[in-house]
């Protein structure tokens, strides 16, 4: 329906006309313009100064009437006086209520209220009924072939993109069952002959919001209508920041000490520290100046030899894997996963059934007899362990290999990509290509950069450390030698 839509044109709207909508929804814009930016029409449209801007002298350059911040809080409004819209809210429950759930099905009624070959009318319109009609459908690797997907192979964005993919699907399902039961939902939206909606009105709706979204300070995540216009640009090239002005109206403020041309762009920041993949995944680009993926997320599993692998897995409540940042002396991992790994029954880990106050059992871990509660804080108990160092070389020495497994699957799928046809014709475009191209770049660079410095730590503790204990890279401590011995390749 949405892709129909945005085609056939009756979901559609030139940005020209954005003016229009803004005087009559109360929308001012001062000393700015939107539309597409001269050499950058490919980024759609922008903020543009239409006069030379001095920062910490400007009034704001957008202002937006607090009812026109799509949150979860305006859309359960709304839902008061739209009982079809209501009713679908309802239905998806928890969901629903949501800010997610609740500006996903929102969007996608108010194209449905929008489509003329509906006969029977429903929902009410509203100014993003109209509002809608301007937002473009971005390039967003869910909409990618089978063909292009398999240029990540290797990356982090492949999994990530599958995952999200099963997650649409279902959230997708989650709606079909939630209304399936209201009748002019299962006569227009699910009737298998005439039903208008499909799974890619639904990856459409996720996009907009995906790319759009914003986290408004004392508001949480919302779309925000033309401040959703400006595009991204990070550090100092950041022109313009957002806010909610003491009457809660949102606002696109010049940063102190900002200065722009006339003409020239005013950018905001999606988040300085999101990583290529990141970036990629939810924005369907790569800042061009970005020299370094920044951050990047691998997976990591308990060993199937592990003695302790099922109570461990039933009581880690963590993400399943680390994060890598680039630093400027090295690289930072996160995540607590790792240390569930890396210590076993020998060094004083064990796990217990426990009664809880309503009389359920639980399962709950030891180390060294004092309760692990929730394995996010399980690195400083170790930290205080005299054996701390040795823990922290085999979290290293795994992080490094699986540093080193993720790099083998890039490198293996490299001259694969390379020899890929792509252009007009091939089904892969041109765009996608250069995409993928670019975060396998930088991507095998932040994990080469990684792997050095875990052989760099590793290298230095590979010294003795203890008269009494050895620590061997299976991690178990056997008494009375000497030294560590860790072996980087293992
Ligand atoms: C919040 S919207 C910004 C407005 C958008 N350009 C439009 O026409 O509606 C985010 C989208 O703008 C584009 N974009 C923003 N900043 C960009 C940049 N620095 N380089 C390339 N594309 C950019 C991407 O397509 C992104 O998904």
């Amino acid at each position: 329906m949405i892709r129909d839509g945005k085609l056939q044109g009756w979901l559609s709207l030139p940005v020209d006309t954005l003016p229009v909508w803004a005087t009559l929804n109360g929308v001012s814009f001062d000393g700015v313009s939107i539309g597409p930016l001269p050499g950058k029409e490919d980024r759609g449209s922008t903020v543009i100064a239409r006069r030379h801007l001095k920062g910490g002298h400007e009034p704001p350059l957008v202002t937006i009437p607090r009812d026109l911040i799509l949150s979860l809080e305006r859309i359960h409004q709304h839902a008061k006086s739209d009982s079809d819209f209501r009713a679908v809210l309802d239905g998806l429950d928890e969901f629903g209520r949501t800010a997610r759930g609740a500006i996903l099905s929102f969007l996608l009624m108010q194209s449905f209220t929008a489509c003329p070959s509906v006969v029977n009318k429903k929902g009410v319109s509203g100014p993003f009924t109209e509002y809608i009609k301007y937002l473009p459908m971005e390039m967003l690797p869910t909409f990618w072939s089978p063909a292009e997907c398999d240029l990540l192979t290797g990356t982090t964005l492949a999994p990530a993109l599958s995952a999200k993919l099963k997650s649409l699907n279902r959230e997708f399902e989650q709606l079909r069952v939630a209304t399936a039961n209201i009748p002019w939902c299962a006569e227009q939206w699910w009737d298998e002959v005439d039903g208008i909606l499909e799974f890619d009105d639904w990856l459409q709706v996720d996009a907009f919001y995906r790319s759009r979204a914003l986290e408004y300070p004392g508001v949480g995540d919302c779309m925000v209508p033309c401040i959703d216009m400006a595009n991204h640009s990070s550090g100092t090239g950041t022109a313009a920041i957002y806010e909610v002005d003491n009457q809660g109206n949102a606002v696109l403020l010049l940063r102190d000490g900002k200065n722009i041309e006339q003409n020239g762009e005013i950018t905001i920041t999606y988040g300085d520290g999101k990583g290529a993949c990141e970036m990629l995944f939810s924005y369907g680009f790569i800042e061009d100046e970005m020299e370094s993926a920044r951050e990047l997320f691998l997976d990591l599993s308990i060993p199937e030899d592990d003695p302790l692998r099922r109570a461990k897995s039933a009581v880690a409540k963590c993400a399943p894997g680390f994060k890598i940042v680039d630093a400027e002396d090295g690289v930072i991992f996160e995540g607590a996963y790792i240390w569930i790994i890396c210590v076993n029954e020998e060094d004083g880990l064990s796990f217990q059934i426990q009664q809880t106050v309503d009389g359920a059992q639980e399962l709950i871990a030891t180390w060294q007899d004092e309760p692990v509660h929730g394995f996010e804080g399980f690195r400083s108990m170790l930290e205080q362990d005299p054996l701390w160092d040795v823990y922290h070389l085999r979290a290293v020495s795994i992080l490094q290999e699986r540093v080193a497994s993720q790099l083998q699957d890039l490198y293996g799928s490299d001259d694969r990509v390379d020899a890929t046809q792509h252009g007009d014709g091939t089904g892969i475009r041109e765009r996608a290509w250069h995409l993928a191209k670019r975060l396998r770049v930088l991507e095998s660079e932040l994990l080469e950069k990684a792997y050095s410095y875990y052989e760099d730590q590793v290298s230095r503790q590979d010294r003795p450390i203890s008269d009494d204990l050895h620590i061997d890279m299976d991690g178990f401590r056997q008494d009375s030698r000497s030294t560590i011995h860790v072996c980087s390749t293992c």
